[in-house]
């Protein structure tokens, strides 16, 4: 991936460091981590890259046209991306999105059964109701029950279980949000699957669990620097590691 921004470009996203500095990246491996403080650039890089891509975007709106990406869309196009195996399938997973994605599929069963029940009282075999009742059936086909009758960390594993398929490219931005340190467990066996099946992810966390996926290459942003780091390298890993150890001790310091 190379970065080829103008001159001209003086705001957000071009004025980060990590955005000014790094002008080619390489995503070898089938796991990539994105780690970095609050504010480096993270989800910058993934949205640029997604909307570059014309990932999926799950929860959101089309990825050409949701707003949010308005910013990130413009550094998407001056990045060139190249390939070994170009795939078009795969996902651009956010955890906001998610959430109001989940609120979305509860609104549109709500909607469709409320319609089939108004055509129903109006013409009890009125074929108007198919339209609504293949919706209910694809959702349910999807996603069994239903995502929005599960809690945030079930329904994120439901989605993975239920969108990951063979050959496809997934960014994934703190996949970890909801996840219990068992469910995180959960997630890495997921992609360790989908590894096997072809997969790529790219994923940016602040997760010291998801951080330890196998075989995955770690990138550290730093100084606006995106520098390769090995798993006990990592502030996050270290300090998680040492504050479980002996919590009293940073403690008694706040
Ligand atoms: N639309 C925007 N306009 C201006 N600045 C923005 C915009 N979106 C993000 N930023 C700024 O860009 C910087 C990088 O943000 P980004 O969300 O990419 O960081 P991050 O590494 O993903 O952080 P976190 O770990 O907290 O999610 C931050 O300082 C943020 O305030």
């Amino acid at each position: 991936m190379y970065i080829q921004p103008g001159n001209k470009d003086k705001d957000y996203p071009f004025n980060l460091p990590l955005i000014r500095n790094v002008k080619e990246l390489h995503f070898n491996k089938p796991v990539t981590i994105l780690v970095g403080d609050n504010g480096t650039g993270k989800s910058t890089l993934l949205e640029a890259i997604a909307t570059n891509i014309g990932s999926i975007l799950i929860g959101g709106e089309n990825i050409e046209t949701d707003t949010s990406l308005d910013q990130a869309r413009k550094l998407g196009q001056k990045m060139k991306l190249t390939w070994k195996l170009r795939t078009n399938k795969g996902f651009f997973f956010r955890a906001n999105d998610f959430i109001n994605f989940t609120n979305r599929i509860k609104e549109i069963k709500e909607e469709s059964t409320e319609a089939i029940r108004n055509i129903r009282q109006k013409k009890q075999h009125s074929l108007e109701v198919l339209p609504y009742a293949r919706t209910l059936n694809d959702l349910e086909h999807l996603y069994g029950e239903g995502l929005d009758v599960r809690s945030h960390g079930e329904s994120f594993l439901d989605l993975f279980k239920a969108r990951f398929k063979p050959n496809g490219l997934y960014l994934l931005d703190e996949p970890e949000a909801p996840l219990s340190p068992l469910k995180q467990l959960s997630l890495i066996s997921l992609i360790n699957e989908m590894v096997k099946d072809n997969g790529q992810f790219i994923i940016a966390t602040h997760s010291p669990i998801l951080m330890a996926i196998p075989e995955a290459d770690i990138y550290f942003i730093e100084d606006g620097e995106m520098k390769p780091k090995k798993y006990d390298e990592i502030e996050h890993v270290s300090l998680t590691r040492d504050f479980l150890n002996q919590p009293e001790r940073f403690l008694k310091h706040l």
